[in-house]
């Protein structure tokens, strides 16, 4: 947004709002034809609603920035993390769960809701007074709250609530130091420690390794380790299931798919579960692995018996002993990795794929305002990459930052790394969602 005179400040806040105006209706529609199917899934959208919906919400930030007083913006974006720590706290003390079980239509009493979450009402007013500003609660009368569509997605969902729990502890206090990492690394070209490392002593896996005791009272005594692994089945979930839609499995026949690094194997149960000639072989560190027998076990364990899924420790930094696979799944892999330790990660699949092998990087792809040729153009007013309806994205590339120093790809920095291990980049895949699959082969494959 770089207009400055009344002029072409007029012209964009006129485009938007005919952008706006326009895109009302056929969101309308679109929950007209979604009400009408019985088996519609809500975390996915149809094509037509998944784009407009990214240009309404570029738009409402663009309308809002253009017209807010800009020195109060700044200062308001400054205490964003209070929305942030908000979030955290009704998500650890299952604010959503205890309102959806007491509510009979007229809210819920804040000395209830203080009382079950051990947080003092008044207190407790401040924290949900912000997020009923943000349409996260609902005040229903003077100390009554009520769940929102926005908070009822909380209710009786495990994996989602793990989600917003993890993003608020180690992660959000290492956050403190990405200053000091920063300024650290003038002249260097890798900061001695990450954030991370500097506010917990070790580096990301391995704190949570050392902290498998009980954190916190109110969180059952259930250990961050845990919380992570549980977190990942809900972000995946909410994430991915477009992901699932817009790439062809299909064409994988009954092959097999390697989830590297594959935590308790989130993604590969959602996909056995779609698509069941499928097989999978979860590989992960030990501690994880544990983990994820048992998650199988529960949520699907005929693939388990009939060993349609397999489990392997595996260091993916050593050799893949998994020679020819039809895919290697990586999600949510290369963002954790400095350039470096993504080129070998890369390299040891390389060296046991054969030709009919790929790579399936699924990842935030990173659009700037600047646009990629790999990736949809936004319409105009609005930037390249939609703007504000990036934002998700660039909040985790900060966190790779944050944790590992390292980030979330573009297309063309998966294309650099590609190349760089010997493979190359066939499709870039955008999905109906943040998530996006960068697929690979090997660089001496005919395929483009
Ligand atoms: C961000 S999680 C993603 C998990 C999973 N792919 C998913 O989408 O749910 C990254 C995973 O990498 C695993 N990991 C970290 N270092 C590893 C290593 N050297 N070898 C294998 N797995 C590793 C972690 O244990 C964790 O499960």
């Amino acid at each position: 947004m770089v207009s400055s005179s009344i002029e072409d400040k007029a012209k964009t806040l006129r485009l938007l709002a005919t952008l706006l105006y326009s895109a009302a209706e056929v969101i309308v529609k679109e929950w007209e034809i979604e009400a009408e199917d019985p088996n519609h899934d809500p975390l996915l959208p149809s094509e037509t609603l998944y784009h407009v919906r990214r240009a309404v919400v570029g738009a409402c930030g663009m309308y809002s920035d253009l017209v807010q007083e800009p020195q109060h913006r700044l200062m308001e974006l400054s205490l964003q993390h209070f929305t942030a720590r908000c979030l955290h706290i009704t998500a650890r003390t299952g604010v959503a769960d205890i309102i959806a079980e007491a509510d009979t239509g007229s809210g819920v009493n804040i000395k209830t809701i203080g009382t079950k979450t051990g947080i003092e009402p008044n207190r407790l007013t401040q924290v949900l007074h912000a997020l009923c500003s943000l349409n996260i609660f609902t005040e229903i009368k003077p100390g009554f709250y009520g769940n929102t569509e926005l908070s009822r997605q909380m209710v009786n969902n495990e994996p989602l609530r793990n989600m917003l729990v993890a993003q608020g502890l180690s992660i959000f206090s290492s956050s403190v130091e990405l200053p000091t990492m920063l300024l650290n690394s003038a002249g260097a070209e890798k900061p001695r420690k990450t954030a991370y490392e500097v506010m917990h002593g070790a580096p990301f896996w391995e704190y949570f390794e050392q902290n498998t005791a009980k954190l916190d009272d109110n969180l059952n005594q259930r250990p961050e380790l845990e919380i992570f692994a549980h977190a990942m089945i809900g972000a995946g979930r909410a994430q991915s299931t477009p992901v699932y839609a817009d790439y062809p499995w299909e064409a994988l026949q009954d092959g097999t798919i390697v989830d590297v690094g594959g935590g308790v194997g989130g993604m590969s149960l959602d996909l056995a579960k779609r698509f069941p000639r499928l097989h999978f072989i979860l590989q992960d560190r030990a501690a994880v692995i544990t983990e994820a027998q048992a998650v199988w076990r529960q949520e699907l364990p005929d693939a388990v018996a009939t060993k349609r899924v397999q489990f392997m420790v595996h260091d993916f930094f050593k050799e893949q002993p998994v020679k020819g696979a039809d895919a290697y799944l990586m999600r949510y892999i290369l963002h954790d990795w400095p350039e470096e330790q993504c080129i070998t990660i890369l390299s040891k699949l390389r060296e046991a794929m054969e030709p009919h092998s790929r790579i399936l990087n699924v990842d935030h792809i990173m659009h700037n305002t600047v646009g990629s040729a790999h990736l949809k153009r936004a319409p105009a007013p609005l930037p390249a990459n939609y703007g504000h309806a990036q934002l998700f994205s660039h909040m985790f590339d900060l966190a790779m930052l944050t944790l590992f120093d390292s980030k979330e790809h573009s297309p063309e920095e998966f294309a650099s790394l590609a190349e760089k291990s010997g493979l190359k980049v066939v499709k870039i895949w955008e999905c109906r969602t943040v998530l996006g699959v960068a697929e690979m082969r090997r660089d001496d494959t005919a395929l483009n």
